[in-house]
């Protein structure tokens, strides 16, 4: 079967993308992982697919390159969304995905913002495996300790470090994405506040490693930041794949995340 794919990334957190609207696919994790895979396939941190939507402009789902399946991905959302944006020539559109209802904008300067929600902030939301205040859970590693925890629809834990450089966050992720404090494992964000409307962030994946850029990951560590009462409602956040996501948490709560897209390639994929 011949499956026409999209290649893209916004600021280095790269995407499959797989148009399913007219002709619906379903893919399982054994021809996820082999399209993730940086050597015999493709390579991308997330599989991301469009498919119809009845009661939106467009439902999307995810992949991780472990074949699991996420509730969010913001810059995939980005990145999906600017197709459908171009190809309607409107600036404003309404997504679905398995964790809720979007919205994505098409500003001026050609980037696009994604409206992800309110954080969701219990326990049970994130989730951890007991009770406890998501603002301080006790999860450690060599360098790091005292995470804060939230939902952006997926599970993140955020520490907050003095100098991000001095973390080995390869030799440290697994271990805390894995934490049995997180049951469906996590996203693991660290980051560094450089001033209260500037922060560096690092994000170990769930399901995919390190990465270049975590879209949800930044509006975690944003609303993480703010509950500290680290940074202001607008705080840019400056990622490894070079540039900045500029994250806003408006009066209602909903975060809004803008920052770049782009397409690398196309091709075809033969399954
Ligand atoms: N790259 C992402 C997050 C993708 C999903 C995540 N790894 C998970 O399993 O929850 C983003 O831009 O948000």
């Amino acid at each position: 079967m011949k499956v026409p794919f999209r290649k893209m990334h916004g600021l280095g957190n790269d995407f499959v993308v797989l148009d399913a609207r007219a002709t619906p696919l379903r893919l399982g994790e054994d021809a996820v992982r082999f399209i993730g895979d940086r050597h015999k396939g493709v390579g991308f941190d997330q599989l991301v697919t469009l498919e119809a939507a009845p009661d939106a402009d467009l439902f999307i789902r995810f992949h991780n390159s472990d074949g699991s399946e996420a509730g969010a991905c913001g810059n995939g959302t980005r990145c999906a969304a600017s197709l459908v944006l171009a190809e309607t020539g409107r600036s404003h559109i309404a997504i679905r995905t398995i964790a809720g209802q979007l919205a994505a904008d098409l500003l001026p300067d050609g980037s696009v913002r994604v409206d992800m929600g309110p954080p969701r902030l219990g326990w049970r939301d994130v989730p951890l495996a007991r009770e406890m205040d998501t603002l301080h859970v006790p999860l450690s590693a060599e360098g790091v300790s005292d995470a804060a925890c939230c939902s952006m629809g997926n599970p993140h834990a955020t520490f907050f470090v003095e100098d991000l450089d001095a973390l080995d966050i390869p030799a440290i992720g697994p271990g805390l994405e894995n934490d049995p404090l997180l049951p469906e494992r996590g996203n693991i964000g660290f980051a560094q506040i450089l001033s209260r409307s500037q922060m560096r962030l690092v994000v170990w994946e769930r399901g995919a490693g390190l990465t270049l850029a975590c879209g949800s990951g930044a509006c975690a560590a944003v609303v993480s930041a703010r509950r500290r009462g680290l940074v202001d409602a607008r705080c840019a956040v400056t990622v490894p794949g070079g540039g900045d996501l500029v994250i806003e948490q408006r009066e209602d709560g909903h975060v809004l995340m803008s920052g770049p897209v782009a397409t690398s390639f196309t091709g075809e994929l033969d399954l």
